[in-house]
């Protein structure tokens, strides 16, 4: 007698806590009839466990995946296996909102959801029960913190002034493009290019004006880029391109374009119209072409090049 109280006592005791513990917990027949409503599924949802017991779950849920949520029941049943549903795979799976205040920037629930089989006492598999944890905090810290990483990753690879790659992350676009050469043959040209008299501009309308003069060069090359372009500012004054797909024929037509839309643009700073001149040099890949350093410097050269013969002009390399 008095182990049948106890066990009774157990047995309350458990049916408060299924009641009232912040997971929900739901039990389901073979036909997907709802047999088990707890009260943390009656509060986020406004659904009482009397009123919904014995209704078919994707009837009275029309909005959850039924193919492939009857596809993973299916396995449980079939397998006798759990089966996990993460936040990370379908941010939810129960269109709960979110009313906690710490984390009052996600309009809905994340949930984890477990499937777990029940058997019944002949050891079959009867029934399934879905266990709804509300992971909101740790999914919105997780994604708080990959934004976070990628805004810090973007930052450490652009140039402040002209959102182009920086020159350390251009030289990896760089190095990547040239091995990418070495095993598949595509033609791909470097082209390298400066302003021209740079420095008077600095010394006639200030620092500031100059750092103008940068962006304006810097947006009409980012107008002029294909998709597959890799540009960077390499040094103060000087830009780089990786071309892909391009020989130094082609090369050579884009660079005197972006060198003719350069000269025929004008920049308006305070008052003045301030109009520069791009010097460029180009290089495309060789097979003698050791590394991506002797490409560079090739590029390099012809910029010289470029300048020597009297600047706002194009130069291909010459081995
Ligand atoms: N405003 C500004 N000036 C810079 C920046 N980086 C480099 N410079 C200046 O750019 C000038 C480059 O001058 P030089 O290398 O002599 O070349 P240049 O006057 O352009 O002459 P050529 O290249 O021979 O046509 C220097 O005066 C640098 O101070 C920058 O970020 N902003």
């Amino acid at each position: 007698m008095a182990y049948d109280q106890s066990a009774m006592n157990e047995l309350h005791w458990l049916i408060d806590m299924v009641q009232t513990i912040e997971v929900g917990l739901v039990v389901l027949d073979r036909n997907y009839d709802i047999q088990l409503w707890n009260g943390f599924m009656e509060n986020h949802s406004g659904v009482s466990p009397n009123s919904i017991k014995g209704s078919n779950l994707f009837e009275q849920f029309d909005y959850l995946p039924a193919t492939w949520l009857k596809q993973k029941m299916e396995s449980v049943f079939l397998l006798k296996n759990r089966a996990f549903i993460s936040w990370e795979q379908r941010p939810y799976v129960f269109q709960f909102g979110n009313y906690r205040p710490i984390t009052g920037r996600a309009d809905f629930m994340y949930q984890n959801v477990t499937l777990l089989p029940l058997s019944s006492l002949t050891g079959e598999i009867t029934h399934i029960s879905m266990i709804i944890y509300d992971v909101t905090d740790v999914a919105i810290n997780k994604l708080q913190l990959k934004a976070a990483n990628e805004r810090l990753e973007h930052l450490s690879q652009t140039d402040g002034l002209t959102q182009l790659h920086n020159r350390r992350h251009w030289q990896i676009c760089m190095q990547r493009e040239f091995d990418r050469h070495a095993r598949y043959g595509e033609p791909t040209t470097l082209v390298m290019f400066d302003i021209d008299h740079f420095k008077r501009i600095n010394d006639t309308y200030g620092h500031i004006a100059g750092d103008k003069v940068i962006q304006h060069v810097s947006h009409i090359l980012k107008q002029s880029l294909r998709e597959t372009d890799c540009a960077g500012r390499y040094g103060g004054e000087e830009f780089s391109v990786v071309l892909a797909n391009t020989d130094a024929k082609s090369a050579l037509n884009f660079a005197d374009r972006l060198r003719e839309k350069i000269a025929a643009s004008e920049m308006l700073y305070e008052s003045a119209k301030i109009s520069v001149t791009v010097s460029i040099g180009i290089c495309d890949i060789e097979e003698e072409l050791e590394n991506s350093g002797k490409w560079l410097a090739n590029a390099d050269h012809a910029l010289y090049e470029a300048k020597q013969a009297g600047r706002n002009c194009c130069r291909i390399f010459e081995g």
